[in-house]
């Protein structure tokens, strides 16, 4: 079963289409990554599928049930903006409230669990305008696990949090995957998503241009693979033979006098050019491959 699935999801508005026919599955269990420029529609597109907004066209089912009802919303976690939290509610009052909206009701000492899960168990009492931009960060967070829910949407979890909280989010968010849960997160920090995300989608002008996992990813664009081999001296007849076999063999060739870097498409070529420099016994020093970071992909898209 799929716990996400959109087909040809689209929404519009006025004339400007935002969202254009999107399909994307997630399975049971997964962490996606969902990353894209600012403006690219990926809040239009989780706030479809969580019911904050209708598809103007398209469908899409969450746990296998078609256009998601109240019932199965119950199985739902979103992670709301924290602008959106009551100033004058305290942070447990949040959550037996939103648990209570959910159709659930929660013991005291659950509420106490999950804000000691997101690191907040200090300020159960405090009332929500006294927190800091991180504390109601966390707070969002507790607010979108409260209910227990099989699959969890987060929106940029960790974004303004200091060094040792975003460590601590990081743990919560694997700690549910362990228990089954699906998890699917927008983030702008390639290094998170990379590190915590079993598979990435990247969105681009309201498509989807790239979805899989980062060996996937990579294995897509191993053409831009960067060649680095140090050489000892090569005679200057040598020389411009071998830059203008280089120039057909790969891309982006530059010279400098110790060395050269080159990208080529495949393993296969770096071990026809270093067999090639054998024949003109040119003594190889070192060769670097650079595989391409989530950065370059992501820059690439
Ligand atoms: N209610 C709305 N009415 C009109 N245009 C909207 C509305 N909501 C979003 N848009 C437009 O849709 C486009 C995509 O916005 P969206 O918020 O989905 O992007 P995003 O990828 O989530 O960006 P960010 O990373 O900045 O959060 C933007 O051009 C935005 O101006």
């Amino acid at each position: 079963m799929w716990a996400i699935e959109a087909k040809q999801l689209t929404k519009s508005f006025g004339k400007h289409k935002v969202v254009k026919g999107i399909d994307l599955q997630v399975k049971t269990g997964e962490i996606v990554g969902f990353l894209g420029r600012n403006g690219a529609g990926k809040s239009t597109f989780i706030n479809m599928l969580t019911g904050i907004m209708e598809p103007s066209s398209g469908s899409y089912a969450l746990l296998g049930v078609q256009n998601a009802n109240d019932a199965i919303k119950r199985q739902v976690g979103v992670m709301p903006d924290y602008s959106s939290l009551y100033g004058s509610m305290t942070a447990m009052k949040h959550l037996s409230y939103l648990a209570a909206v959910s159709g659930k009701t929660v013991s005291r000492e659950w509420c106490i669990e999950v804000l000691k899960l997101v690191g907040l168990e200090e300020h159960a009492n405090k009332k929500a305008a006294k927190f800091s931009f991180g504390m109601k960060k966390k707070l969002a967070l507790a607010l979108a696990i409260i209910h227990d829910p099989q699959l969890i949407f987060l929106d940029e979890p960790t974004s303004g949090l200091d060094a040792e909280s975003v460590i601590h989010i990081h743990q919560l968010i694997q700690q549910l995957h362990q228990q089954g849960k699906t998890i699917f997160m927008t983030s702008h920090n390639l290094d998170e998503v990379e590190k915590i995300c079993s598979r990435i989608a990247i969105m681009k002008d309201g498509s989807i241009k790239r979805v899989g996992s980062m060996e996937e990813l990579r294995a897509y664009y191993q053409s831009t693979i960067t060649v680095t081999i140090k050489h000892s001296s090569i005679r200057s007849t040598d020389l411009s033979i071998i830059q203008q076999w280089l120039q057909q063999v790969g891309e982006s060739l530059e010279m400098e006098k110790s060395h050269f870097t080159i990208q080529v498409e495949s393993e296969q070529k770096i071990a026809e050019i270093i067999r090639a420099l054998g024949t003109y016994k040119i003594d190889i020093y070192r060769v670097d491959v650079e595989e391409p970071s989530l950065e370059e992909i992501f820059l690439e898209e």
